[in-house]
Parts: C-alpha cells; structure tokens; sequence
C-alpha cells in the first residue's frame, strides 16, 4: 500500500493511499480520516463512505465538510472510489457519465467487458474493510453511508451484510435501480438481461426479503428540489418497501436542497451523530 498524500485537518489526518486490488484486478486510490483519537491502544469506529456517479475519492474529502464532527466524535471515515481506474479497464463506449468509469454502481459485473474489473460489491464490503482493519488503528464498528449511486451502494451493502454494519445512511439514493433510466442502463451493462438477477442489487427488494431481528437502522436525507428525484431516485418506494415489513427506517425530505454536495454539507454533522449512536 503506498501512500500518496496527507493533510492534517481538523485535529485528525486525511490521508491517500494507492494499492492493488485482488477484486478489481487494478490499483484502487481511497482515502481515509482518522481522527486525533485513533490509536493502536485505542481502535475507533469507522464510517464507509460510498459516492456518486462521476466521483472519487476526493468529491466526499473536500467537499462534505466532515471532518472536525468526526474528529470530535472519534470516527473514521473511509472513501473509495466509484469504479475500477487504467487504461486497460473498460469503458461505456460512448463515454457517458453514468456507466463505466466513474459509475461502477457497487454490483459485481457478470458481463464482458466488464467482469474482468467492474467488481466493486466485493471490493467495498469484503477486500477494502479487511485492507482498513489490518493497516489502520479502527475498530469492527463499522457503518456505511452514501449519496445517490453511492447511497444505492451504501443500502445495498448494508443491507445484504446486516451482521457486518451496525448503521446505514444515504443522501438522495437511487432507492429503487431496477426500475430507474440509471439503475437499468447499468444492470443491463454489468448485469446483463435477465433482470431476476437485478434484484440482489436492490434496495427496496433487499428491504422486502430482509430478516427480523437482523436489521440495521436507515436514516435517509433527500433533498425536494434535486433534479433526479422524481425519474431516478423515488425514496418512496423505499419507504413503501419498509413499511410492508415494518423496517426501521427514517426519511426526511427537505424543502430547497438540490442533489449537490451543498446539500450533503448542511446534513452530514446529523448522518455523524446518528451512526454514533450505534458505533460507539
Ligand atoms: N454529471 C451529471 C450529474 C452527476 C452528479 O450529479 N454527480 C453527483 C453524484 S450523482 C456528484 O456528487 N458529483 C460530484 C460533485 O458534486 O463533486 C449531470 O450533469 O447530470
């Protein structure tokens, strides 16, 4: 693992680091916050941070104004990227901003081209949590939290790892991918056609066949004047799926916010708080 830039901020260290990845057979750049706190005597818990579509690692760090709640809370947050990155890894061919690079959507691709690389489920919730908890001073504690494509991923994950994440949140998520222009575009890409196998990669199905006695609280953040809200994020079909089986999961609209980080930065010290209360 090498390490490619840090910055003390708020008490704590931001930090960059490049490395290989068994999954997504190339080198993957995240980045991590570790608060004043954390220590080899005394591991802290740690928030995964999944982003959207046309992000890396930077879009969360520099524009989430995350760090001095998360520095007085004593939380790690870490940020990967979205996709696979190389000049050997498959594009969409018409270069568009919501498939391939930039927009791995957090699926394990099963068609060619993009199989060999686009292995961003396995990267996010098995090989990148056990790389953090071998090199960094942080605990099992751990929540997930994320915005649109990446509060898709940040549902998804939390959802099929229940025993693994004690929290999850999202801003503005594609909550229902099998049946939005972005979520299809991408499944029929990495997925292929048979949309049964769309639906491992649901939120709203996912919160449909989850098990009593193993589910993880959701808070959910949306913003009422996004641009996407209504063609492809629909958070009330979220809401629909978890209260047909009584899911704890709380969503709050907000009048005037957009899909931007703006949005994000005014909420984020709320999403902090709320995983501290089940990290801590
Ligand atoms: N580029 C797209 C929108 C992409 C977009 O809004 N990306 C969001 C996530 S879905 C984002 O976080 N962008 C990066 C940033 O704001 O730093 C468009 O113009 O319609």
């Amino acid at each position: 693992m090498e390490l490619v830039s840090e910055n003390k901020v708020a008490g704590g260290w931001h930090r960059r680091y490049r490395h290989r990845s068994q999954h997504t057979h190339c080198d993957m750049t995240f980045a991590i916050f570790l608060p004043e706190q954390a220590n080899s005597d005394q591991p802290v818990p740690v928030l995964y941070w999944l982003s959207g579509l046309t992000c890396n690692d930077e879009n969360f760090m520099q524009k989430a104004g995350a760090f001095k709640r998360a520095n007085e809370l004593g939380i790690a947050i870490v940020a990967p990227d979205t996709s696979p990155r190389g000049e050997d890894v498959a594009d969409d061919p018409d270069k568009s901003y919501d498939f391939g690079l930039g927009a791995g959507f957090y699926v394990n691709a099963t068609q060619p081209p993009y199989d060999k690389h686009y292995q961003m489920y396995s990267y996010v919730s098995e090989e990148l949590p056990a790389l953090i908890e071998q090199h960094f001073p942080v605990s099992e504690k751990r929540a997930i939290a994320g915005h649109s494509m990446g509060g898709h991923g940040a549902l998804v994950v939390g959802l099929k790892n229940p025993t693994r994440y004690h929290s999850i949140s999202a801003f503005s998520p594609i909550a229902n991918p099998i049946d939005c222009p972005w979520g299809k575009k991408a499944f029929t890409g990495y997925l292929g056609e048979d949309q049964t196998l769309w639906h491992a990669y649901d939120a709203c199905h996912l919160l449909r066949q989850s098990q009593e006695g193993l589910r993880v609280p959701i808070r959910v953040d949306q913003g009422e004047a996004d641009q996407f809200l209504v063609e492809q994020l629909m958070p009330e079909t979220l809401v629909q799926a978890a209260k047909a089986v009584d899911y704890p999961l709380i969503l709050t609209m907000h009048p005037g916010y957009d899909h931007s980080y703006f949005f994000i930065s005014s909420f984020i010290d709320a999403h902090l708080d709320f995983h501290a209360q089940h990290i801590k």
